[in-house]
């Protein structure tokens, strides 16, 4: 599928509507009907869309806005500073890659982006330890911008903390312990946030003149939240085809990933979602957060009472993008797929060196 190939027919919605359910996490803590009705409406959009909007997190809408302020910093550095952290330096696959470089569905992606994961230490890495150690390590931070890491690293918690807080509602709202996700999670979780830029249709120099911002595909973790700055341009596949999927003030946009899709045994699937190149003259900012499991966990899949586990359909069966329930080589296979460069210079092991 492409964006050439795929009408970009989005479902209608009265403009004062959103296409995607907008569910308020603050009526968590209201009273006890109004939570029951948040938990049937969370555990609906999730079933039917595999994901939503969501308001009420409670993180600081000025927060917000710096982080965006230091992302426009970040892509506006001279190009040596941005390349000299360039992802491909990395094993972990941290770091800066330029517009064009990754891969969704064998094509290029539009868009410039700093990958920054949790900061721990390295894993030691030696024969016998499993190829996915290596996707632990140290990030790569830009000189030239020293208030980034702080922000950044303050973002990665705070979203951690949204982020727990709904899989506890998702975990509550399918009749299991609201701790059902900690085995899962542990208490290193992967994490990370993308600083992304997609540059407007008059900069992109695809092949074949058209152009993907970044091509339709499944995100590999739990959950996932998006922050969109002003411009839109991100769509989730629904059954009526492609839904646009704008920025709205305040919110975020949640995505189930594949290890929701298989610890549910299919009940929920993950949001097939893509981002349309922004017109020419344009561009667009968005900041996303991945929150993963634990890397050395597999995930099982979870006792949903009788009536729910009935609906579930199994994991999709994709030959072209197989799940595994090992957390670690799951995120494994979607960074080699995205990042064949990195792949290439650091797992050739795995992938081969070369031609
Ligand atoms: O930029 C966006 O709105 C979404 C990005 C995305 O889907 C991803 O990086 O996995
Ligand atoms: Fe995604």
């Amino acid at each position: 599928m492409s964006a050439k190939e795929t009408p970009v027919t989005a479902t209608s919605s009265p403009a004062d509507r959103p296409p995607l359910p907008l569910l308020d996490l603050a009526r968590l803590d209201g009273g006890a009907a109004d939570r029951a009705l948040f938990l049937s409406e969370l555990r609906a959009a999730i079933r039917r869309f595999g994901a939503f909007y969501v308001t009420g997190h409670g993180v600081d809408a000025a927060f917000l806005d710096a982080i965006f302020d230091l992302s426009r910093g970040f892509f506006t550095l001279p190009e040596r500073d941005k390349l000299s952290i360039e992802m491909v330096n990395s094993p972990h696959f941290r770091g800066y890659t330029r517009a064009g470089w990754e891969r969704t569905r064998g094509r290029a992606d539009w868009r410039e982006q700093l990958d920054i994961g949790s900061e721990r230490e390295a894993l030691p890495w030696g024969p016998g330890a499993p190829p996915w150690v290596r996707l632990q390590g140290p990030n790569q931070w830009p000189d030239a911008l020293p208030d980034l890491r702080p922000a950044v690293l303050r973002l990665q918690d705070e979203l951690t903390g949204v982020s727990r807080r709904l899989l506890s509602a998702v975990a509550t709202a399918l009749h299991l312990p609201e701790d059902a996700f900690a085995p899962i999670l542990t208490d290193r979780p992967t994490q990370l946030i993308k600083l992304i830029r997609y540059p407007g249709h008059d900069a992109v120099e695809a092949e074949d003149g058209e152009g993907q911002g970044v091509g339709p595909h499944k995100d590999s973790g739990l959950l996932t939240l998006v922050l969109q700055h002003r411009q839109s341009g991100l769509q989730v596949e629904t059954d009526g085809g492609w839904a646009d999927v704008p920025p709205l003030p305040g919110t975020f946009v949640v995505n189930a990933g594949e290890l929701l899709e298989l610890a549910t045994n299919g009940y929920f699937r993950a949001a097939v979602h893509r981002v349309v190149t922004p017109p020419a003259g344009v561009d667009r900012l968005s900041t996303a957060f991945f929150l993963g499991a634990g890397l050395d966990v597999r995930v099982p899949v979870l006792p949903l009472p009788d009536d729910l586990a009935a609906e579930a359909r199994g994991p999709e069966q994709d030959p072209l993008n197989p799940l595994f329930a090992s957390v670690g080589e799951n995120t494994l296979k979607s960074r080699l797929r995205s990042h064949p460069d990195v792949a290439q210079r650091h797992y050739a092991d795995l992938v081969g060196a070369p031609a």
